[in-house]
């Protein structure tokens, strides 16, 4: 064990003194001894404490102040001594002008305390009289009252008089708790045997070029001491959230897409079967952008596919029998889904088997409220494949979910224009069931225009709502609160 320099100091002098038979010594007395402030002894008594080399006592102790009235009487004379001089001067005064020269306060002060002392009015006058025992006690509470105004000890005679003057408001009292220092007999062993010579704490440039180092013991570091908590960077929630999402899937095989926030609506809606007049492309639901054709629309080969599907349909499968309008697909807007990645990464891959994913942005008109926010993220996948089919979607789905550490999930029907059957995922949050996502098997009038034989089974997760409960939040906008002690303490779930 290596002691700094303030503790081998405040060690060596408790050694020296307890060598002349001084064991007890208080923390602030420390300081009469040796050239180190308050702070540096405290710090070093509390280590030398926590090394086990002294032993420290705490005693409450009583410090007195002088109030402000205190230290005005201390300058200009207590009130009772003022009008014991102005009687004694004058022989007798009116209670009206002791009260005009005295002020009404001061006088009635000084009216109280003489009148102890047996010097009292009558007949609206009062008269000097000498008293030997008040002259004696107003020397004696000047005396206690300078006393206190430069810190001295008080004698045990003159705590009678202190209670008094702390009852006239004059003093007041603090406790504070004052540490009492003994060195023990491991502190001894140490002092005795760690020789004079100071060991080095911190190599400077200058002793370095010095060379003052050669010869000199180094401190060694002491790895078990216990220090403060430095909080430091840390990924924010919804970001390790991401990256555990995407582990799990990139550990499945599955490979990771990506796409923009501006799509057209071909995309993000006609290429998915979404007939034209859908509700869900209402300006309630969808960001439409204002500025048309500024963006290279790709695969323009898709629009007469698509008219054909909308119109008319596939494959012995009806259509919508409407008349679809291609100014309608080249509107843009803020994609609603990241369903739009998969349609377009199917297209553009359209050989099975694929197994594919993202967890990415996307927008929505919707008013925001505990579950609900007009921008989120969705956990969107798919899988193409001769084997793909109802019970391996949810095979999937409950994997997913469980990889993160929830078993307790149900699927109910649901509606979907490019998926049949389609089913919502629903999980229980605070005892509200909360939909978490959709999935099904993607209908042939979204895959057979794209020459697409085999089953594709889909899915999109909100993962805010995932993080809901992956965080245990009770709304979901706390996630972009930023509040700074959740961010700083949040806890992963450990599965
Ligand atoms: N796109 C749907 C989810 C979904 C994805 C894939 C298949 C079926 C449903 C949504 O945004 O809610």
């Amino acid at each position: 064990m290596d002691l700094s320099r303030w503790e081998n100091i405040v060690l060596k002098n408790l050694w020296i003194l307890a060598k002349k038979g001084i064991t007890k010594i208080s923390e602030t007395e420390i300081k009469e001894f040796c050239d180190l402030n308050s702070t540096e002894i405290s710090s070093a008594v509390s280590w030398l404490d926590f090394k086990k080399l002294i032993s420290v006592d705490k005693i409450e102790h009583k410090d007195y102040n002088l109030t402000e009235e205190g230290k005005t009487y201390l300058e200009t004379g207590l009130p009772e001594e003022k009008l014991y001089e102005l009687l004694k001067e004058k022989g007798k005064l009116k209670i009206r002008d002791v009260m005009e020269v005295l002020g009404p306060e001061k006088g009635k002060i000084a009216l109280i305390q003489l009148s102890k002392f047996n010097i009292k009015p009558s007949g609206g006058e009062i008269s000097f009289q000498i008293s030997g025992e008040l002259e004696s006690t107003m020397i004696n509470r000047k005396k206690i009252l300078s006393k206190i105004q430069v810190s001295k000890k008080l004698d045990p005679g003159e705590m009678k008089e202190l209670i008094e003057l702390q009852k006239r408001g004059l003093i007041e009292e603090r406790k504070k708790t004052v540490r009492i220092v003994s060195i023990n007999e491991l502190g001894i062993n140490y002092a005795m045997n760690s020789g004079n010579a100071e060991k080095l704490e911190q190599l400077t440039p200058e002793i370095i070029a010095e060379g003052s180092w050669r010869g000199r013991e180094f401190r060694s570091y002491d790895l078990n001491v216990p220090v403060e908590r430095i909080i430091g960077g840390s990924l924010h929630p919804l970001t390790y959230l991401i990256r555990e999402i995407r582990e799990i899937f990139l550990e499945m095989g599955f490979t990771e897409m990506h796409g923009d926030y501006v799509q057209y609506a071909a995309w993000n809606m006609d290429a998915l079967f979404i007939p034209q007049d859908h509700p869900a492309r209402d300006l309630q639901d969808t960001f439409f952008l204002q500025s048309q054709n500024r963006i290279n629309f790709q695969h323009p080969e898709i629009l007469p596919k698509l008219k054909k599907v909308h119109e008319n349909g596939i494959s012995g499968y009806s259509g919508w029998r409407y008349s679809w309008k291609e100014e309608k697909a080249k509107e843009l807007l803020l994609r609603t889904h990241t369903t739009v990645n998969t349609i377009k990464y199917l297209y553009e891959h359209p050989e099975p088997p694929s197994a594919i994913f993202s967890i990415e942005k996307v927008f929505r008109h919707e008013s925001v409220d505990w579950k609900h926010l007009a921008e989120l993220h969705q956990i969107e996948g798919a899988v193409h494949s001769k084997d793909s089919s109802l019970s391996s979607l949810k095979w999937l789905i409950r994997t997913f979910y469980r990889k993160l550490g929830f078993e307790k999930l149900s699927f109910i029907p649901a509606y979907y224009p490019y998926t049949e059957p389609s089913m919502d995922v629903v999980v229980e949050i605070n005892g509200k069931e909360v939909e978490l996502g959709g999935s099904g098997l993607f209908r042939p009038e979204v895959l057979r225009p794209f020459r697409i034989r085999n089953n594709v089974i889909a899915w999109g997760l909100g993962l805010e709502r995932l993080a809901m409960l992956y965080y245990d939040l009770k709304d979901i906008r706390e996630i972009y609160e930023s509040d700074i002690e959740w961010l700083k303490n949040y806890r992963i779930r450990i599965t």
